[in-house]
């Protein structure tokens, strides 16, 4: 009987070391399937582009992509019987001299009646893509937008440029409205666009009548849905209202409609194509790569983090304007009052603020009165200052969709802007838990994680990931950090701190107690509880080091999430991931790339080097951090008494 049950168990112990041998194989296969499809999709690009080549010499073809260069090329051309008109208002009128990519091919598929979808990175000049058709153009375009502020910034635009525009809310007095309604259906057309929100079209009957009269009488020129993304649920700012636009489109179906956004990938223009019942629409993207801004990942020490960034406000961006991006109002508040400590004109903005106080900060900030808005997201859209040459995020954004978003508020002139994020370990999960609710929250949260752990690839290729598009690094030119500072890394084996810090893990849950990830690491860092203490290897890595590897394990599936709930707030604690078991098994391996400046030479062990750097190159950059931990590095290695 005993044989029986040893035989059993060693056969269960044999099937699971296979198991998990051939998890590692998946997990590797994905691996590689997401690298192979990156290059599938770059051959794919290089193809299309020499079989569009080879079908204008007259050679024999694939069928014709439903949209293809040609078409692109024939409006790209300034010769419909509209362009005289609006070339010349263009430079009248908006005082521009010439079209930024795509404005001019939008504008001529727009006035020719197609249904349009133009995504376009943040600040290329999307509005002028259905202002200037508007203008030239009988009747008044119906412009839906997701905020009043957005459309009362627009309004002032416009009114500063003599360009005729209203709006319909609810903060419209009785009179603007029936001004507004009458307007529309007046063949004069006293006004060229009309701004609502999406909220308006769903619940306003009369403003729907109106829409349809204006329709008969050839007075509706066209529909712009300005971030139209918000329709899909895919979307990151998905509006319940936005779904009820397919009204539009059904109500008025020889109306062109424009879908405009910034950060759209295909699934979710599908979504929307669907919700707002367009039939075949042509879609532009304007590359999204924006080759004047730099990009920068900063460790973050919460002690002089606003230290750091007073520092570079003063010396890099001295009498230059810029935002610094915050996670929550209380830190707006903090990190303004710090600044303002160092003789730095920064002011606070946040969501809770008084709209009055939030326009004289925008207003001040907008005319050079203050050289810093601290800001929470809630500083974002309708935010149109050309000349801002930073973004530092003292946090982590939520998702590479949002960064790429806010940071992308710099630079608009086209001149070189900094786009600096400070990447703190413990932030990572204030956001996670933040985030838990969302569908799916926490993938993007660890997609934006890995951006900020990564020391060996492009930033703008891995932003490019999230935009459907494949960019070369070396099209990069120097302007993210990795690509400047290349092969500052070293290749690390760390499968035995991973063993280590995963066995606490392990013993704390087999004594029902849950760990937060500082406690971890504190824990391994021989700084925890006695009781641990006594129980665990305490690991001569530094504090950054430890932090690096955990985020590690967490990215790839060594350990998880566990998240608690109280009514008043979420826990995050650690436990361990489907990959965890892997590391039973003695052939099990995992390496790590690292920057140098993180790791420390003595305390793990190198595997390989990259490319062109000398193992003696110096460790820059120390922060007090590392120096700190360095006396507690007497490689203890405690164990049960
Ligand atoms: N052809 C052009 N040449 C120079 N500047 C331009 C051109 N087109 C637009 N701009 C300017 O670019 C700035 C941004 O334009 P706009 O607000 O339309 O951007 P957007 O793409 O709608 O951005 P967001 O996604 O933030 O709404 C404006 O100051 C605008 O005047």
């Amino acid at each position: 009987m005993a044989n029986n049950l040893d035989d059993s168990q060693a056969e269960l112990d044999s099937v699971e070391a296979e198991l998990e041998m051939v998890e590692l194989q998946i997990s590797e296969l994905l691996e590689k399937q997401t690298k192979l499809n990156s290059r599938k999709n770059k051959l794919l690009q290089n193809l299309e582009g020499a079989c569009s080549s080879a079908q204008s010499s007259g050679s024999s073809k694939p069928p014709k992509p439903s949209f293809s260069k040609q078409d692109l090329e024939h409006y790209e051309e300034s010769d419909f019987s509209w362009s005289k008109e609006v070339q010349a208002k263009l430079c009248s009128v908006f005082q521009l001299s010439n079209f930024r990519p795509l404005q001019r091919a939008a504008i001529n598929l727009s006035m020719s009646g197609k249904d349009l979808f133009l995504v376009m990175p943040t600040g290329r000049g999307k509005s002028l893509c259905y202002q200037l058709p508007a203008l030239c153009s009988k009747g008044f375009t119906l412009v839906i937008a997701p905020l009043v502020s957005l459309m009362e910034d627009q309004l002032m635009y416009l009114k500063s440029v003599d360009v005729p525009a209203v709006t319909l809310n609810a903060s419209s007095t009785k009179e603007d409205s029936k001004r507004v309604l009458a307007g529309m259906i007046d063949k004069n057309s006293p006004f060229k666009l009309l701004y609502v929100t999406p909220e308006k079209i769903a619940k306003s009957k009369l403003l729907m009548s109106k829409l349809d009269k204006a329709y008969n009488m050839g007075l509706l020129a066209r529909i712009a849905v300005d971030e139209v993304h918000c329709c899909s649920q895919w979307g990151h700012d998905f509006r319940p209202d936005y779904k009820l636009l397919g009204i539009l489109k059904r109500q008025f179906p020889k109306v062109p409609l424009v879908g405009l956004t910034a950060t759209a990938t295909s699934n979710v223009l599908k979504d929307c194509q669907k919700i707002l019942c367009v039939q075949e629409p042509i879609t532009l993207t304007a590359p999204f790569n924006r080759p004047n801004l730099y990009y920068e990942v900063r460790f973050k020490d919460n002690e002089d983090c606003t230290d750091q960034i007073a520092q570079l406000i003063r010396e890099r961006y001295k009498n230059q304007s810029g935002i610094v991006y915050v996670f929550s109002q209380k830190d707006a508040a903090a990190v303004a009052t710090d600044l303002q400590k160092k003789n730095i004109l920064a002011q606070p903005y946040h969501a809770n603020m008084e709209p009055s106080d939030k326009s004289l900060v925008h207003q001040r900030w907008s005319s050079k009165k203050i050289q810093v808005v601290v800001a929470t997201v809630a500083f974002g859209m309708g935010i149109d200052k050309a000349d801002v040459r930073f973004v530092i995020h003292h946090t982590i954004s939520k998702s590479i969709e949002n960064y790429y978003q806010e940071s992308g508020r710099a630079g608009r002139d086209d001149g070189s802007a900094d786009c600096i994020v400070f990447f703190g370990f413990a932030d990572i999960f204030r956001i996670s838990t933040m985030v838990v609710m969302e569908n799916t929250g926490q993938q993007k949260l660890q997609n934006m994680v890995a951006y900020c752990q990564n020391v060996d690839r492009c930033r703008r290729a891995m932003m490019a990931i999230h935009f459907d598009e494949v960019w070369n690094d070396d099209e990069c030119n120097q302007m993210c950090d990795v690509c400047r500072h290349g092969n500052d890394y070293i290749t690390m084996d760390i499968t035995k701190h991973a063993r280590d810090v995963v066995t606490i893990v392990e013993m704390a849950s087999s004594m029902d107690e849950k760990l937060t990830p500082l406690k971890v690491c504190d824990a391994w860092l021989g700084k925890g509880p006695a009781k641990h203490r006594k129980t665990i290897t305490v690991t001569s890595l530094s504090r950054l080091e430890v932090e690096s590897v955990i985020i590690y394990l967490l990215l790839h599936g060594y350990f998880s999430e566990d998240f608690s709930f109280t009514p008043y707030t979420t826990h995050f604690y650690l436990k361990l991931g489907r990959k965890a078991a892997l590391l039973k098994n003695d052939n099990h391996s995992i390496t790590m790339k690292m920057k140098r400046r993180v790791m420390s030479h003595a305390t793990v062990k190198k595997v390989s080097e990259s490319a062109g750097e000398k193992s003696s190159a110096k460790v820059e950059g120390k922060r007090p951090a590392d120096s700190d931990n360095k006396k507690s590095v007497a490689k203890k290695v405690k164990t049960l008494p």
